[in-house]
């Protein structure tokens, strides 16, 4: 869902340019003012939650597009989006209309999907695919000491590698993989690869040849769940793919692309990075590495965490829901069918809710009550109510514990010449928002600090 519903943003972006665009401007005379203003700037570039924040500024944190016959809500404020999301919720649960089959047979089996693979149980069952990859990633930075390293190579390979064990298996990253065309997440030809690639998955999973596993994987619990006559909805094979069509692309991009964000502000900042460093490496003293169970006891790490998510949220704009009953929002009344997007990215950095907002500064969540499980609207990375993603544990756990063993086994320094003032942050729309340009960093061993 969470990938249709961006491709269907790039279509508006070719609509937009093509028709005449008003912006009804929700003010005190309920939806009847109307306020002409051209949204090119919304239709150029990918970078739609800078443009939307730029209108939101100039407007109102709440306001109305009205494209063609379709509305859509623009929010823009905690205090707003705690409405949509949260009393609400119920009011506009849906999604707009989706390749997803929109039956309560899928919705029943999105809840099974949901509270199987993701819950903390699973979360926690998979810790091996996170440590397993996390090694290799270890074992790949020691190999290349005091060299110029592409992170966002290594770090999509981590991710993609903890994703696709947790889907596929053990099997996944072994010789049997190695000369199948995996479709990198990232290309073009992705949907029609990732469909050949998913029922060789299936077939190699329904192969009666097959050992059986000692850890059930997802596919095998999708697979038994298809066997099941006894469940009161029928899984198809095509049901199978898309779930783990989502699971992949959820997962992998945002993830990733969240690891490679925290490291670039670190590096921007000596101050945090030393600080982060200082409690990784005083509180796990000398082991060969970090452990799943010590990364609960590193609070700044995860401050450093939060504050990455606020100013860099892998999806700045929540993918859209729709009202399917009339509601009102303050005073202004939210029709049937319009659709709502919460430009989470604006409320990372508003002043009305942050101090010094554009400042990376992790200490402003030091006995704060915001986290991004909620009840608080300011931070919003993984979105609230019934439609929150259903991979925050595995998505933060694994964020967290990467960070923490990159952080501890390693010093990080720029490529020769390279002040801190020039690393780019300059971002990128798509699935994700990502860096621009690849992370260069340079890794040195702190080993002989552990021995
Ligand atoms: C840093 C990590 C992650 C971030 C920031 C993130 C963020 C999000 C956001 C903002 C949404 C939309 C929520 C809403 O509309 O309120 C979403 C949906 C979703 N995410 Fe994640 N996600 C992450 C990791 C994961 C992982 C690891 C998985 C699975 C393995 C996953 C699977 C999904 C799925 C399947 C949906 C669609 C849920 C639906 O439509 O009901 N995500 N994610």
């Amino acid at each position: 869902m969470l990938v249709f519903d961006f491709l269907q943003l790039e279509c508006l972006r070719s609509i937009l340019f093509l028709i005449v665009f008003t912006l009804l401007l929700m003010k005190e005379e309920k939806n009847k003012r109307i306020v002409e203003a051209s949204l090119y700037a919304v239709a150029k570039g990918n970078l739609r939650h800078r443009s939307l924040e730029n209108l939101s500024k100039k407007y109102d944190s709440i306001m109305l597009l009205q494209l063609g016959s379709a509305p859509m809500v623009i929010v823009s404020s905690a205090k707003i989006a705690q409405q949509v999301l949260k009393i609400h919720d119920l009011y506009c649960c849906t999604r707009p209309a989706s390749p997803r089959p929109n039956s309560d047979h899928w919705k029943e089996m999105h809840k099974v999907f949901i509270s199987e693979l993701l819950s903390m149980k699973r979360v926690q069952s998979f810790a091996y695919a996170r440590e397993t990859e996390v090694d290799k990633l270890i074992t790949s930075l020691s190999q290349a000491l005091s060299k110029l390293v592409n992170l966002n190579e290594k770090i999509f390979a981590l991710v993609d590698g903890i994703i696709g064990t947790v889907a596929f298996g053990k099997i996944y990253g072994t010789d049997q993989f190695k000369d199948q065309v995996f479709p990198n997440v990232l290309g073009e030809a992705m949907n029609m690869l990732f469909d050949g690639y998913l029922q060789m998955v299936l077939d190699q999973h329904l192969d009666h040849a097959r050992p059986k596993p000692e850890q059930e994987d997802f596919v095998d619990f999708l697979i038994r769940l298809m066997k099941d006559e006894s469940n009161s909805f029928k899984v198809s094979e095509n049901c199978v793919k898309v779930m783990l069509f989502d699971a992949f692309i959820g997962g992998i991009v945002t993830t990733s692309t969240t690891i490679l964000w925290a490291m670039s502000e670190l590096i921007k900042n000596p101050r945090v990075m030393n600080k982060v460093q200082a409690e990784i490496r005083n509180c796990i003293g000398k082991k060969a590495k970090v452990e799943g169970k010590d990364v609960s006891k590193l609070k700044y790490l995860k401050m450093v965490v939060k504050e990455t998510f606020r100013l860099h949220p892998p999806v700045p704009i929540l993918p859209p829901r729709e009202a399917m009953w009339e509601f009102k929002v303050g005073e202004f009344d939210i029709l049937p069918k319009t659709r709502i997007l919460v430009n989470v990215w604006a409320i990372g950095r508003d002043p009305n809710g942050w101090e010094n907002p554009n400042e990376f500064y992790p200490e402003r969540f030091d006995g704060s009550r915001i986290d991004f499980r909620g009840p608080d609207f300011n931070l919003l990375s993984f979105g609230a109510g019934r439609q929150i993603c259903p991979g925050l544990d595995m998505g933060a756990t694994n964020v967290e514990f990467t960070l923490a063993n990159m952080l501890y086994l390693f010093h990080w320094e720029l490529p020769n010449d390279m002040k801190r003032e020039d690393i780019s942050m300059e971002e990128e729309g798509g699935l994700a928002c990502q860096r621009r340009t690849p992370l260069w960093l340079v890794p040195i061993s702190n080993r002989s600090q552990l021995e």
